[in-house]
This record gives structure tokens, C-alpha cells and sequence, in this order.
């Protein structure tokens, strides 16, 4: 079963966090197809090679863009997002606008790991 599309992005300062976060998922991450930014995603590839990650841009690039299009389109079940608050990006509007569309659409969205938690279980087991 493939409980569906969820977003992996985390910025620099916090790509470790988005590791561990999947580390501790494992197998439950085999049932969700990965989308990713290009660097969080090659990241996750290669700690766990077992798992399918679709890359698309960097953020920086693009990818949050391309994020943010898929969530406009009804393409996306899940968004977890680790920003980074305490340094300046020059997509900061990128970032913005990444999170605006999530919460225009009610998708659900994480941006720590505990409440990244919580959107997993979400799509694993979706409430009636
Ligand atoms: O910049 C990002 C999100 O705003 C993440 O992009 P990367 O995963 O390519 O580092």
C-alpha cells in the first residue's frame, strides 16, 4: 500500500535532524513515496539506500518552487520542512511562499521533528 506523496526538506543547519528523523522511521518511510530538494534528498539516498527519493531541484534552485507547484496542484499528501529560523537565505521567499501554499491548501506540514511525527502517522493511518 502507498499511504502517498511526502515532501522532505530541510536546510542546511538542519539536514542531521531531517537523517535522524528518517532513521528513526525506517520501514514506516518504504510506505510513502519521497519527494525531495536535491541536497536534502541525496542526503537521505545515501544514509538509507533502501529508500526511493524522487530529487528535484535544490531549494535554492528551485526545488521549493517546484514543491509548492505540486502542493497547487492537489499532488502532494505531506510536507515536512526543517527551516532553519536564525540564518538569512537568499530564496527566503521561496521559503515563504513554500509554506504559504501548504497552509492555503490545508496540507498537512511539519517543520520539527515531533510534529513531523505526527504528519506521518497522518498518512500512515489517516483519521476517518
Ligand atoms: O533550501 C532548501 C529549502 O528552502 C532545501 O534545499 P536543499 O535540499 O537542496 O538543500
Amino acid at each position: 500500500m502507498n499511504a502517498g506523496k511526502l515532501a522532505l526538506v530541510a536546510h542546511d543547519a538542519c539536514k542531521e535532524k531531517m537523517v535522524e528523523w528518517a532513521g528513526r522511521h525506517g520501514d514506516r518511510l518504504k510506505k510513502v513515496t519521497i519527494i525531495a530538494t536535491g541536497t536534502t534528498g541525496g542526503r537521505i539516498s545515501e544514509n538509507f539506500p533502501d529508500l526511493d527519493v524522487v530529487r528535484l531541484k535544490s531549494g535554492p534552485l528551485g526545488g521549493d518552487q517546484q514543491i509548492g507547484a505540486m502542493i497547487a496542484e492537489g499532488n502532494l499528501d505531506g510536507l515536512i520542512f526543517f527551516v532553519d529560523p536564525l540564518s538569512p537565505m537568499p530564496h527566503d521567499v521561496d521559503v515563504k511562499a513554500l509554506t504559504r501554499l501548504a497552509i492555503v491548501y490545508d496540507l498537512p506540514m511539519a517543520c520539527s521533528p515531533s510534529t513531523a511525527d505526527a504528519v506521518l502517522d497522518y498518512l500512515l493511518d489517516p483519521p476517518a
